[in-house]
């Protein structure tokens, strides 16, 4: 087995989660068709709510930005008291959704909605987010060896808790110390990562990142903070280059730590 020695200044671990703790299968399988399926029946039952009608102006202000992009999807302001005028506002947004998703596009618009929409079917105990077998035992293990534990992920932070709160291994939410999403910024920008540093009240070399995304991981490293890149079946495969340059684990498992050693 391959082990990685967590540097002894690393107190933060901050965990990516789609293809680092959760097999993307789990997100592209189960999570995202759930979206696509019911869509259009959950704004039909949700729009008189203002959480709907917030979630709607953000996908139409993020549409706005889009406007310039090749298929983007328009969605019109709201409607005047027509139910046929109302009904094409709807299908805008069902468009814009299934065309974002189309393109695995993670803004914070989309992702909001996601959000919302997961949580009536993790509430429910109709979902259960899945963990690798190794990402509990060691994040427990990494919490009694004083170290925190952190999620950033472009899944809304309120989807982050669904997750974590409705697992196959139970209610684990306990195990973060926090969230974060793209709300900080993207994951591709270093200066995420300084202000998740600055949040956490830590500084960016305290931080090991563990993602499957090496733009991910650069712009992390960029920003002084350690990172792995972590390989999971069903991730993208990683260039020669990549696969050189960067520390690879393929279990949380992989990881030693200094106070352990
Ligand atoms: C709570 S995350 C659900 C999956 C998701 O929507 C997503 O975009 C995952 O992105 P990540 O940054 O965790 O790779
Ligand atoms: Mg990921």
């Amino acid at each position: 087995m391959v082990v990685l020695s967590v540097p002894a200044e690393v107190t933060v671990v901050l965990l990516d989660i789609e293809g680092t703790t959760t097999p993307i299968a789990f997100v592209k399988d189960i999570l995202f068709p759930y979206i696509k399926e019911n869509v259009k029946e959950y704004l039909q039952t949700h729009w008189e709510e203002e959480e709907c009608q917030q979630d709607v102006s953000l996908l139409r202000k993020q549409a706005e930005e889009d406007a310039h992009l090749d298929g983007a999807v328009p969605i019109p302001e709201a409607p005047g008291s027509g139910v046929d005028d109302l009904q094409q506002t709807i299908q805008a947004v069902v468009d814009n959704v299934c065309w974002q998703m189309s393109l695995d596009r993670k803004t914070t618009a989309l992702k909001q909605l996601q959000g919302h929409m997961w949580r009536a079917a993790f509430t429910a105990g109709r979902m259960k987010a899945e963990f690798f077998a190794d990402v509990v035992p060691a994040v427990r293990k990494w919490r009694e060896a004083g170290l925190k534990v952190y999620i950033y992920s472009s899944g809304s932070v309120e989807a982050q808790k669904l997750l974590f709160g409705h697992s196959t291994e139970g209610d684990i939410l306990e195990l973060v110390d926090g969230h974060f999403d793209t709300k900080i910024g993207h994951k591709v920008e270093s200066e995420s990562y300084r202000k998740i540093a600055d949040s956490i009240g830590c500084s960016t070399n305290n931080i090991l990142f563990l993602t499957d995304v090496t733009p991910e991981a650069s712009a992390a490293e960029a920003a002084d903070v350690h990172v792995a890149v972590v390989v999971r079946p069903g991730n993208a495969g990683l260039t020669d280059d990549e696969k050189t340059y960067y520390s690879l684990i393929t279990s949380f498992g992989d990881l030693c730590l200094p106070r352990s050693a």
